[in-house]
């Protein structure tokens, strides 16, 4: 039977990558978009300023919104200090079953906690469920119309303190204008545009980081 992308995906990670290296699975998932298939991980141009932020910000605490394969969950969670704790939210149950094996090959199943559902119900629940007090870190890569609803409930359930910090992935493409106008005029947030490509391609897109001003 006809196997998925995810499925191919992991099984480039199992042949090509070495077993607790995560710079090694995010390697061989890079390898196998730019050589096989094209997949919508953030990729290797704008993980390097994902990687950039992250250790700018050396977090306690990450929230990523949209799992996917966990490429970025591993990109990430390779660079936290050793107490450190990220929760990534993923909707689709065949996705998160690829992810939590490509999360457990990489060695990270300490640092990561994967949580299946919609953002829209987890976000109000993080504080009882998890014992997170607010968020250091926040990546949004899930659905482009959730970024602003998921943004202005993490404000409303107190998830975000002075200084933190939100990048969004795709803000040019797809685009997420709603949210763009909203973060870029609000005085509560300073944000900054860092201009790159679409993954995998020449296309323009870009990340957007966002710091909470309380
Ligand atoms: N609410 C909620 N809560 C939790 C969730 N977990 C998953 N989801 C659903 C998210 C579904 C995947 C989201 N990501 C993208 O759609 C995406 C697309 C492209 C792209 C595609 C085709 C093109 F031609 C050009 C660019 C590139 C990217 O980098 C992207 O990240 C959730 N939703
Ligand atoms: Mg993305």
């Amino acid at each position: 039977t006809q196997t998925t992308r995810p499925q191919r995906m992991l099984a480039a990670v199992q042949k090509s990558a070495t077993r607790g290296d995560p710079r090694s699975v995010v390697k061989a998932i890079d390898q196998f978009c730019r050589q096989k298939e094209w997949a919508m991980n953030v990729g290797d141009e704008k993980g390097c300023i994902l990687d950039s932020v992250v250790t700018e910000v050396n977090p306690a605490t990450v929230l990523e919104l949209g799992t996917y394969c966990a490429y970025s969950t591993v990109r990430i969670a390779s660079l936290l200090p050793p107490d450190a704790k990220l929760i990534t939210l993923e909707f689709n149950p065949h996705n998160a079953a690829i992810a939590r094996q490509v999360i457990a090959w990489a060695g990270l199943g300490d640092k990561i906690q994967l949580v299946e559902g919609p953002s829209g119900d987890w976000i109000p629940k993080m504080k009882e469920k998890f014992g997170i007090e607010t968020f250091d870190l926040v990546f949004l890569d899930h659905w482009k119309d959730r970024y602003l609803p998921d943004t202005k409930l993490m404000e409303e359930c107190g998830l975000l303190r002075k200084g933190s910090v939100l990048l969004a992935d795709n803000v040019i493409c797809p685009g997420t204008p709603d949210y763009l106008e909203y973060i870029r005029n609000s005085p509560r947030y300073k944000s900054q545009y860092f201009r790159s490509h679409l993954e995998y391609t020449k296309v323009e897109d870009g990340l957007e980081k966002s710091v909470f001003l309380g």
